[in-house]
């Protein structure tokens, strides 16, 4: 049960049952939008916070994509900062801080624990990718893990250590989507403008508890050109 209880309230049980009654095109429009949108929102705040990653991720923007052009979908690929930027967000602020629910088709032991069939499961997301055992300083914004100790560790459900698009049969099937467009929206923010917090106070990383984990508090963010006004055109 310890895994359950920091999310189980009668808000979050509701929203589950809810999202369980809809219908496919509802929940592929549900689970595309919002996901996507605090995705990012997650991601800039971290790197508002970690101003040593933020010039990283602009470093290499500009060498890979320069300050000719706007960056384009294509470019992400070469964006191996970028892309563990992203990845760290994920990690850190999963969209869906809960799996959705799984039922046991047959008796089973697990760890000792002997669960009869028709038991249901909810994974804690959030709570995994940040245990201890796997990820050294687990709450900390550290994009390089992903391009060293965590290379080959990927967000495909098939390292069961970091799972923001779940796993299985019942993934999200708006995996490559997801993280396609959290990227290119990512960069073509990065490259285009000078992003800065409106005090000296850090960003507020407090979640919302909910299907969706929001931030509690709205993120505000200072904008300032840094490419030549012709490539705004
Ligand atoms: C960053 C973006 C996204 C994140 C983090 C995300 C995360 C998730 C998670 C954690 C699940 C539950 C998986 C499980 O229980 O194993 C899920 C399910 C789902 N997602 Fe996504 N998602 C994202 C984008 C999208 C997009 C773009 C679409 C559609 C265009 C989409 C459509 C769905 C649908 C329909 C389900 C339910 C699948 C089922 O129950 O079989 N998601 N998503």
């Amino acid at each position: 049960m310890d895994i359950l209880l920091p999310y189980l309230n009668s808000i979050v049980l509701t929203a589950i049952l809810l999202f369980c009654m809809l219908s496919a095109k509802e929940s592929l429009i549900i689970g595309g939008t919002d996901t996507i949108t605090v995705t990012i929102i997650w991601a800039l705040s971290l790197l508002l916070n970690n101003p040593e990653a933020l010039k990283n991720a602009q470093e290499e923007l500009d060498v890979h994509v320069g300050k000719d052009r706007l960056v384009n979908e294509s470019d992400t690929e070469r964006l191996a900062y970028l892309q563990a930027c992203v990845k760290e967000a994920l990690r850190l602020y999963p969209a869906g801080p809960l799996s959705g629910f799984r039922e046991f088709s047959a008796d089973c032991t697990i760890g000792g624990y002997c669960v009869p069939a028709g038991t249901r499961l909810i994974l804690n997301t959030h709570k995994i990718q940040r245990d201890p055992r796997v990820w050294p300083d687990p709450s900390e914004f550290k994009p390089e893990r992903f391009l060293g100790s965590h290379k080959s560790v990927d967000v495909k459900g098939q390292h069961f250590e970091l799972l923001p698009f779940g796993a299985g049969r019942r993934a999200c099937p708006g995996t490559a989507l997801g993280l396609q467009m959290s990227r290119l929206v990512l960069a073509s923010l990065l490259q285009a403008f000078e992003i800065s917090p409106p005090s000296n106070e850090p960003i507020d990383m407090t979640a919302t508890a909910g299907l969706t984990s929001s931030p509690a508090t709205p993120l505000q963010v200072l904008v300032k050109p840094r490419l030549p006004a012709s490539v705004y055109e």
